[in-house]
């Protein structure tokens, strides 16, 4: 397994390398320390020894001294005569002899003459004669040395402690002389004892003699100034020690060797952590560099595997070419992508097999010799893959270059883009036609519009723009479902295409609106020609789940005149002109004329007044009262909505209310008439409360929902309320018509067939549906007079009879043709005769007086 820079360096070859190098200048340090305190105590111990030397020297030399000097004085022949058997003390004490000589000259501080039983016989005490018992001052010791004295020929020396004070004593025999006679037992001799007093001044004077520093005694303690000699008693024992500092020249040495070493140290201490702190330095960068150098190596091993795997999963293919442009490489993607193999299109010329001349494109013809050869950008091009379908496919493309610069051919990949291109063909040919149809839409139509602007300016041909509404397409929707209507728009635009001419254009703007435009060389007979040949077209059966369906349409045309019309506005005059044509009882055309756009206006105008008179609530009701012709009682109202317009005043539903239902605010208008109705006929117990429903809101699919929340939410019992619906509600789609009103009467609620008599079928529709109430068109009774308005009312009355429905009149506007009625068995009547349509205050007035014919509720 390879190693990473970091794992190399991680072993810590150099920081090793380092550590040793330190430890063996710690080392050498601490050599050169240790061997110059180990030579600097050498040269002290042996300093301390010669010096010890000396001070035993010393003192010997005064042992010696006081010995020769003793032995002097006892071999003097006078000193003999006098001293030796009897002790002559004046004698002794004279100077010159044992007096203050001794003292003065020898300067032993005392002398003494001892008879041989070791009595004092003489004492001489600094210079002066005393009776004093030599071991009454030294008492230890001196036994020893007078001992040795005498069994040797020459003086014992020693030191004897007195007290604190240390005696240099030296003893000797005085020998009587020479007279002595012979063969005879020599009697014991006298003794004669020198004491010197070894004291600071002695020492003293001994240290400068022998160079020993502040030489001096210690009796009592352990005080050492570096250097001691012990003393001892010659008996052996310790008695004390005399004391020096000694040389130290080791410590000399070392003292004035230690500054420059320590400096020494010192400098190769900072030249040493320089030393490491660069190293640590270099090696810390050693180590960024390192791991530097791993990440690149991981983001390239990651960036290779990324590139591998890219390469592999995406529908993209690399290849190579050589400088003569022929394919000399295809990764493992080609042969999936084409399902060709490899080997079959290695060594093909690049242009031949990826053609670029049906997608505009060209290949780059580069010159081997030329250096500048140029990348390829998205290039898009077709090749037939496998199963010989033509794919297509977009490339891009770098050119290779040898070591010595030379260009070798292209490295490129290749991305099948036949789907995507697809999809935007798709998504182009939607957005600009429609989906359902496949004619163009409406983005698309004023595209065409704008070219045969174009052409129409240059007088190629006569423009006209037709624009078509299918008549009763949303009833057809409603009732029978979009997918029904989806099949009758198909059929629709199929019939529109037939009847068009070379290069007219139809197109569908939006749910059942078409429009055509048509060049003709003829207009305007050439468009109303096809406005014709459209309706009839159109209006022809279409057989949709088996059954028969009637369409009809109407058709707007407008011409391009004088040049002055913009496309946008010639459509909007076709708009017009088509309303103009549903206005005008459908099914017809009608070509645009200037009044057609004022009467729009002014619907727009109406239009959006009545959306302000929603919001606003300018809508109020009016009740006209219903009726008993039996005995003229008030049985119920009817509710009659009216507009409180604030410029125009009060202003009637016919007015507003066919516009209402085009727009659709008629959901909304009903809505509040039905709940408005419901609350206010609760003032007015026993009455039944009649609401006219409109076509619209019959097919509306909430209506029954909304007819029980309104029962509950304002208390009005079910059966106090009628629903006046006409027959056009039950003119298509038969069935789900009678579904709700079943639905409603099952609410409780009652149903009367309005406006009856006006309509092509209605017996047709009261045979089918059970009504409880059929109401008399007021057309008929105005028109009592006529024989044939007078049969109709009679059988219309009859028929109620006979279907056990009850019947009522309206536009009753005189007595007679109240006696009429109730002759021929009418039930209930409305009209001015009995009462207008009043506000509702005016009505409660009304409910609470008795309706006399001859007295009118309301004038
Ligand atoms: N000449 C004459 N007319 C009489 C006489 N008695 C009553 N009328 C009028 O006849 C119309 C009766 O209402 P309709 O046939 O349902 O006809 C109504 C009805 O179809 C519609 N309408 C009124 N209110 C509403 C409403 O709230 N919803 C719906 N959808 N339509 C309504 O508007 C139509 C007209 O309503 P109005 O103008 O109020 O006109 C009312 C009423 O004022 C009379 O003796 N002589």
């Amino acid at each position: 397994m390879r190693q990473s820079a970091s794992e190399f360096l991680g072993k810590g070859g150099q920081r090793r390398v380092v550590g040793s190098l330190v430890a063996m200048l710690l080392a050498a340090g601490v050599l050169v320390v240790v061997f110059a305190l180990y030579n600097a105590r050498s040269q002290n111990r042996l300093a301390v020894e010669a010096s010890t030397k000396l001070a035993e020297t010393a003192l010997d030399v005064k042992q010696r001294e006081i010995a020769r000097n003793l032995k002097d004085y006892s071999e003097r022949a006078d000193i003999r005569a006098h001293l030796s058997e009897r002790v002559d003390l004046d004698w002794a004490a004279a100077d010159g002899n044992l007096g203050p000589n001794i003292f003065a000259s020898l300067g032993y501080e005392m002398a003494f003459v001892l008879t041989p039983d070791l009595t004092t016989r003489y004492a001489m005490i600094d210079g002066r004669h005393v009776a004093a018992n030599a071991f009454g001052i030294i008492p230890n010791g001196l036994n020893e040395l007078l001992r040795r004295a005498a069994a040797q020929t020459f003086p014992a020396v020693g030191m004897l402690r007195s007290g604190r004070t240390i005696w240099l004593v030296a003893a000797g025999a005085i020998h009587p002389g020479d007279a002595q006679p012979s063969g005879a037992q020599a009697p014991s001799p006298a003794m004669l004892l020198f004491a010197k007093r070894i004291d600071g001044r002695l020492l003293a004077r001994i240290g400068s003699d022998y160079l020993l520093n502040r030489f001096r005694l210690v009796t009592d303690g352990d005080d050492d100034l570096g250097a001691a000699l012990p003393l001892f008693s010659p008996s052996a024992k310790l008695i004390g020690k005399v004391t020096w500092i000694p040389e130290r020249p080791g410590s000399q040495t070392l003292h004035a060797l230690l500054p420059p070493m320590l400096a020494s140290f010192g400098v190769f201490g900072v030249i040493g952590a320089f030393a490491l702190r660069s190293s640590r330095r270099s090696h810390r960068e050693l180590h960024a560099a390192a791991r530097t150098i791993d990440s690149y190596a991981d983001t390239l091993k990651r960036s290779e595997a990324r590139f591998r795997d890219v390469a592999e999963a995406s529908s993209d293919w690399i290849w190579e070419s050589d400088s003569a442009m022929r394919l000399t490489f295809v990764s493992a993607r080609f042969a999936q992508v084409t399902s060709l193999s490899e080997e079959a299109v290695l060594g093909t010329a690049l242009d031949e097999f990826f053609q670029v001349g049906s997608t505009g494109g060209e290949w780059p013809r580069p010159d081997a010799a030329d250096p500048a050869v140029a990348s390829i950008r998205e290039l898009r091009c077709t090749y037939t893959d496998a199963a010989g379908h033509r794919r297509i496919a977009r490339l891009a493309a770098r050119p290779v270059f040898d070591d010595g610069g030379a260009w070798t051919g292209y490295r490129g990949t290749a991305t099948d883009i036949t789907r995507e291109v697809e999809a935007q063909e798709q998504a182009a040919h939607l957005s600009l036609h429609d989906p359902l149809t496949g004619l163009p839409n409406r983005a698309h139509f004023q595209t065409r519009l704008q070219e045969a602007f174009e052409r129409d300016r240059l007088g190629q041909s006569r423009l006209a723009v037709l624009s078509i509404d299918l008549d009763h397409f949303k009833e057809v929707n409603d009732t029978l479902g979009h997918a029904a209507g989806d099949a009758l728009l198909l059929e629709v635009a199929e019939r529109l295409q037939a009847c068009l001419g070379e290069g007219d254009t139809v197109a569908r703007l939006g749910g059942d609106e078409f429009a055509v435009i048509q060049n003709g060389f003829n207009q305007p007979l050439d468009a109303l020609a096809l406005a014709r040949r459209l309706i009839a077209d159109l209006t022809a059966p279409y057989i949709l789940e088996g059954r028969e369906n009637l369409l009809g349409a109407s058709v707007g045309i407008a011409f391009v005149e004088e040049g002055f019309e913009t496309p946008s506005r010639v459509l909007k005059n076709a708009d017009i002109a088509l309303y103009s044509a549903k206005e005008n009882g459908r099914g017809v055309a009608r070509v645009f004329e200037a009044h057609m756009g004022m009467e729009r206006e002014a619907r727009r105008l109406l239009e959006q007044d009545l959306k302000q008179a929603l919001a606003g609530s300018e809508f109020e009701l009016h009740y006209q009262p219903l009726v008993a012709l039996e005995d003229e009682r008030i049985i119920g109202v009817e509710a009659l909505v009216r507009w409180r317009h604030p410029s125009r005043g009060l202003v009637p539903p016919n007015d507003f209310i066919p516009l209402a239902e085009e727009t659709g605010l008629i959901l909304p208008i009903g809505e509040w008439v039905l709940r408005t109705a419901c609350r206010q006929g609760m003032q007015w117990p026993g009455l039944t409360v009649a609401v006219n429903l409109s076509p619209v809101q019959f097919k509306h699919r909430d209506l029954v929902a909304m007819v029980g929340e309104i029962l509950e939410e304002t208390g009005l019992r079910p059966e106090r309320l009628e629903l006046e619906i006409t027959e056009g509600v039950l003119m298509h789609d038969g069935a789900a018509a009678r579904d709700t009103l079943t639905r409603l009467k099952a609410l409780g609620v009652r149903i009367a067939m309005d406006d009856f008599g006006t309509g092509y079928s209605s017996l047709g529709y009261l045979n089918s549906f059970p009504f409880d109430k059929i109401k008399i068109d007021k057309s008929f009774i105005s028109d009592l007079s006529a024989e044939k308005s007078n049969a109709i009312v009679r059988s219309v009355i009859g028929l109620g009879q006979s279907l056990d429905m009850v019947t009522i009149a309206e536009g009753v506007e005189t007595a007679e043709q109240a006696s009429f009625l109730r002759r021929e068995g009418c039930q209930q009547v409305q009209g001015y005769h009995f009462g207008r349509p009043v506000p509702v205050a005016q009505l409660t007035e009304l409910v609470a007086t008795v309706v006399r014919p001859s007295a009118p509720a309301a004038a």
